[in-house]
């Protein structure tokens, strides 16, 4: 029996997410690389739209004996017409070949196209005004159906070319501009709001986003991980940019902060203030705004205190997720990464919104285990392979800054893997 709720952290993330619903949607988006796409996208045309060539080169129909076309014919072969992209494909005839250009619509009657550096190419003259060609060896060991792409081959006009729950990133920028689609269906931005908690910090208890640079008494910090949780959230445009809040070591204070993030927000992150001070409030003031915490500590290093709650108006209304993330700056960022950003995937209509992370394998692992989960930060040193940064623990934000992420090892492992990566 273990004193958690959970023993893995992802059956800790689906009880969170459990409740959570999409975003609304907004009709008719123009701008909408970043987005996650609402409803499917069908083809509005075979893709592609006729048999194309897909070299430069001479679309022929091999006849084997006797025809001009004949691919073991070695005398001239005159060119009798272009097929250029852009326009009409011209007539084949069996009085010669026709020159083709990758993407020119290969013309009926002809079964196959041989790229130019199979053929010799003769000058144009009076008598041939477009010259004329001879076949290389190579030309003979041509098949059926060579170099053309058949139309609809991607897709048949009506099919779907994506699905919804998708990030409309380059490749279906590219599939909805190639289907004639400028304006689609997408979720509304997800709304995050950050709550950092403690009187340590420069600025009292308004402390924002902007990080003083000037010098400062030893018992106050600057504030790093808004701007940590901030940059992280940054990369996903499906967000708005997160709302900064700041509540000082006061129960008063941090309840109406919270309070006001919940209305206007589909999460809120909370960092510090969730163990076991006198001063760690976060539970406490989670509760009193009646949210129902989900888990209060998890076999997790760092990050062990870490609390999720789900606070909804009454039984049935929009839940909004509630992190309260451990203060420690290397806790907060990766919290963040592991608990975090998949529950905003999934309130942001994404479909995959579970994790499913590449595995490396450690390069040097080290004797150390530990009784619980163990994210370990990493640098990649090859593909599919990463070294262990090692740092002074959970306050480390500087040997945090020189790696590409962390590994998560289950309790008392110690061998080299692979193991489950999460990048920054
Ligand atoms: N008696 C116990 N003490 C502690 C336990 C425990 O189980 N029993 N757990 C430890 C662990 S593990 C962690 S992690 C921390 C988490 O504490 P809190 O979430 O309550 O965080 P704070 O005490 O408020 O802050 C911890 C640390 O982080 C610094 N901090 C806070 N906010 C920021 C910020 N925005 N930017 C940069 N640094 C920040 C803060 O000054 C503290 O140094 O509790 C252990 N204690
Ligand atoms: O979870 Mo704490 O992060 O070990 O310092």
């Amino acid at each position: 029996m273990t004193p958690y709720r959970f023993d893995c952290l992802d059956d800790a993330i689906a009880a969170l997410a459990e409740p959570l619903m999409p975003v609304e949607v907004e009709s008719q988006c123009r701008e909408c690389v970043g987005r996650v796409l609402a409803e499917p996208i069908q083809a509005d045309r075979d893709h592609p739209a006729a048999d194309v060539s897909a070299m430069d080169g001479y679309a022929v129909a091999h006849r084997d004996g006797g025809t001009l076309s004949d691919l073991f014919r070695t005398d001239e072969i005159p060119v009798t017409a272009e097929s250029v992209p852009g326009s009409p494909p011209p007539t084949f005839s069996a009085d010669g070949v026709i020159r083709i250009f990758t993407g020119g619509i290969v013309p009926s009657g002809c079964d196959r196209v041989i790229q130019r550096e199979h053929t010799i190419e003769k000058s144009p003259m009076p008598s041939l005004p477009l010259g004329a060609i001879q076949w290389r060896a190579e030309a003979s060991g041509s098949t059926e159906g060579a170099n053309i792409r058949r139309q609809g081959e991607n897709l048949t006009v009506g099919a779907q070319a994506l699905a919804a729950g998708i990030v409309i990133d380059s490749p279906q920028a590219a599939a909805m501009a190639s289907f004639g689609v400028t304006m689609t269906s997408v979720h509304r931005r997800v709304r995050v709001a950050i709550i950092t908690t403690g009187d340590e910090l420069s600025g009292g208890p308004h402390v924002e986003a902007e990080v003083p640079s000037g010098p400062l008494p030893a018992w106050k910090i600057r504030n790093s991980n808004a701007p940590a949780l901030a940059a992280l959230l940054a990369r996903r445009r499906y967000l708005d940019q997160p709302t900064l809040l700041h509540a000082g070591d006061d129960p008063a204070q941090l309840r109406q902060t919270l309070a006001h993030a919940i209305r206007g927000h589909d999460m809120v992150l909370l960092t510090g203030g969730v163990s076991m001070g006198d001063h760690d409030y976060v539970p406490e003031v989670v509760r009193q705004l009646g949210a129902e915490t989900v888990f209060h500590k998890l076999p997790l290093r760092p990050g062990k205190p870490i609390l999720g709650a789900i606070h909804a108006e009454s039984p049935g209304d929009v839940a909004t997720p509630i992190i309260g993330l451990p203060g420690n700056p290397v806790s907060a960022t990766m919290g963040a990464v592991r608990f975090a950003l998949p529950l905003i995937d999934k309130l942001a209509g994404l479909t995959r919104w579970q994790c499913a992370p590449p595995s490396v394998e450690l390069d040097d692992v080290g004797q150390k285990t530990l009784p619980l989960i163990w994210l370990r930060a990493v640098r990649m040193t090859r593909p599919g392979r990463a070294e262990l940064v090692i740092g002074k623990g959970s306050g480390d934000l500087v040997s945090l800054a020189a790696s590409d992420g962390f590994i998560e090892m289950p309790p008392g492992a110690n061998h080299s893997g692979p193991w489950p990566f999460f990048g920054w």
